[in-house]
């Protein structure tokens, strides 16, 4: 299948689900799940156990965390190194807030193995082995149980799919099998699992920037990007978020420009605070 026909097939079926969204049950979906292991009573248990946690009850008829619809969750988006931890930081020592920085520990370390270091290495062998660890990671952050009224989180599983994935697509480095393989999971996990985001902050900063940052930063797997990787990622962020010509947003875009100095962002955070922790008015 070509890639426009590829996009064209996920934007109906966003379509369709958008319109009609799918019917699925958390009473149906676990047994099915845990049928493929051949065994019923673990089913039976892993249904019980699930349905403590999840519901139906929302209009969307996906799996969704009972409880918790009140509660607000800001995902900050941006490029490698345009001060995403450093805003989450700001805001967790200034707000009664939980915060969750992207669990890049485990993408460099996961049972001894470094999937982040191996896909800079040979992005065409390692790309779909680490995109596979962050679309999981990322799906449990989104699905933990929120301890604060308020969620401030880095990145999302959207960002992952929409900017990383496509990205080593569309330079080639991706295996169309790969890329198809991880759409497949990403369009299930999205069509069937609610993942509540109510706003968006996007931290557009110019991709010069984000690499004289991420040189001073020196973490060991990154020494080997260059400028133009962060272009591209640049270009995919800003289709995405700024045109809106690529995906779908799951949620309001708040831009902050993030290539000033450290001080003139504490300021930009505080004067746009209101719209970020109040986000359900913005
Ligand atoms: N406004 C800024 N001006 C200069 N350096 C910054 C600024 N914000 C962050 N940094 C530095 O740039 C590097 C990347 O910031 P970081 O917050 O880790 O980015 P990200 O989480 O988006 O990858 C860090 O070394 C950080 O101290
Ligand atoms: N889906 C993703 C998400 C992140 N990465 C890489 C990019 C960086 O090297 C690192 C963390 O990014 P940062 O928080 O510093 O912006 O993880 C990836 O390859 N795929």
């Amino acid at each position: 299948m070509s890639f426009n026909c590829f996009c064209i097939r996920n934007m109906r079926r966003f379509a369709t689900w958008i319109s009609s969204p799918p019917a699925v049950s958390s009473s149906r979906l676990m047994p099915a799940i845990c049928n493929r292991f051949a065994d019923k009573s673990a089913a039976v248990r892993r249904t019980r156990a699930f349905s403590n946690h999840f519901s139906t009850e929302r209009v969307s008829r996906k799996l969704v965390r009972n409880g918790e619809e009140k509660k607000l969750v800001v995902c900050i988006e941006g490029n490698i190194a345009s001060g995403k931890t450093t805003c989450l930081e700001y805001f967790s020592k200034t707000s009664n807030i939980e915060v969750l920085t992207e669990p890049i520990c485990k993408w460099r370390n996961v049972r001894g193995h470094n999937p982040l270091a191996l896909m800079y290495q040979d992005p065409t062998r390692w790309g779909i082995t680490l995109q596979t660890y962050v679309q999981l990671t990322m799906l449990d952050r989104h699905l933990s149980t929120i301890s604060a009224p308020v969620r401030m989180m880095e990145r999302s599983i959207f960002s992952a799919k929409y900017i990383f994935v496509e990205n080593l697509y569309r330079s080639r480095k991706m295996p169309e099998v790969d890329f198809v393989v991880l759409s497949e999971w990403f369009e299930w996990i999205t069509e069937n699992i609610a993942i509540p985001v109510d706003l968006i902050v996007y931290l557009q900063s110019s991709p010069e920037i984000c690499h004289a940052r991420l040189k001073e930063r020196c973490r060991e797997e990154e020494k080997i990007i260059p400028l133009e990787y962060l272009e591209a990622i640049h270009q995919l962020y800003e289709d995405w978020l700024i045109k809106k010509t690529s995906f779908i947003i799951p949620a309001p875009v708040l831009v902050i420009s993030a290539d000033s100095d450290l001080p003139t962002m504490l300021h930009q955070y505080e004067e746009n605070r209101g719209k970020i922790l109040g986000a359900r008015n913005f």
